[in-house]
């Protein structure tokens, strides 16, 4: 098993780079066994990518290393700027108010500002002096988004946010995805977004290219040029690709 560190290089956005996170032969093996292998990938400053794949393809070990939380992948894996990442369990700290949970970690008397600022994004400014039990699961979400958003990413990384949530809160919980990040595309399109779902139809109504993970590789990848706000109907043949692709019969899903 290769034991090489990959090459790791954490610039600040420059002005002309148009590319917030770039990998070349990243590969990643568990017990001998080959998750990632030799895997290609580009995200373009601004761009929403979703990345789907079959239980188990690698997509959050992906994530794992484009976030920097795994040490064991060779390859190359270059990001630029700042790298916020929120799961699919929300993971805030019980014995913190929503504030303090979103402020962690953040430096100075600002801190506060920041974390108030970012929690009004979401739409959580009344809850801000709660306890996370206290907490429904879509509000838990929203404050999991702040605390990522809290830290001005380049780059948001998002794994199966919102797998576990009820249909409608889903439906408010894409809205409100969508609206952060046309917003900060305004400020300048500074936010990329990889989400990591299993869901077909959130990957088309929310992405500009969606990316099939396969045999530890990107395996199909396709632009979404639907206009936004986009319909089911505009999507229909690249969600009968995606689902062939996932191996998954049309009407079985
Ligand atoms: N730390 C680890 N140690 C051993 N095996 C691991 C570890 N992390 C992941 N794996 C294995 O790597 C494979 C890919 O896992 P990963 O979580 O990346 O898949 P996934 O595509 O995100 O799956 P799912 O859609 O089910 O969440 C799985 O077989 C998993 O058991």
């Amino acid at each position: 098993m290769a034991t090489s560190l990959p090459t790791r290089v954490t610039a600040p956005v420059a002005g002309v780079a148009t590319t917030v996170a770039s990998t070349r032969g990243l590969s990643r093996a568990f017990d001998g066994r080959s998750i990632l292998d030799g895997l290609d990938l580009d995200i373009e400053r601004g761009e929403f990518v979703a990345l789907l794949g079959r239980s188990g393809s690698g997509k959050s070990t992906l994530l794992r290393a484009l976030a920097g939380l795994d040490r064991g992948t060779t390859g190359d894996l270059t990001v630029r700027g700042t790298v916020s990442v929120a799961f699919q369990e929300p993971r805030l700290l019980p014995w913190k108010r929503v504030i303090d949970n979103i402020a962690l970690g953040l430096d100075g008397r600002a801190s506060k500002d920041k974390a108030r600022a970012a929690l009004e994004e979401v739409g959580l400014t009344p809850l801000a002096g709660a306890w996370p039990l206290t907490l429904s699961g879509g509000e838990a979400q929203r404050a999991s988004l702040a605390r990522a958003l809290v830290r001005e990413p380049g780059l948001l990384l998002l794994d199966e946010p919102f797998s576990a949530l009820d249909a409608l809160t889903r439906i408010t919980m894409h809205r409100l995805v969508l609206d952060l990040w046309t917003r900060h595309a305004d400020d300048g399109g500074r936010l990329s977004v990889l989400l990591v779902t299993h869901d077909v139809d959130e990957a088309l109504l929310l992405a500009d290219r969606v990316l099939v993970l396969g045999e530890g590789r990107i395996a199909y990848e396709s632009r979404v040029e639907a206009e936004r706000p986009r319909r089911p109907a505009d999507l229909i043949a690249l969600r009968g690709e995606l689902l062939r692709q996932l191996g998954v019969e049309e009407g079985n899903s």
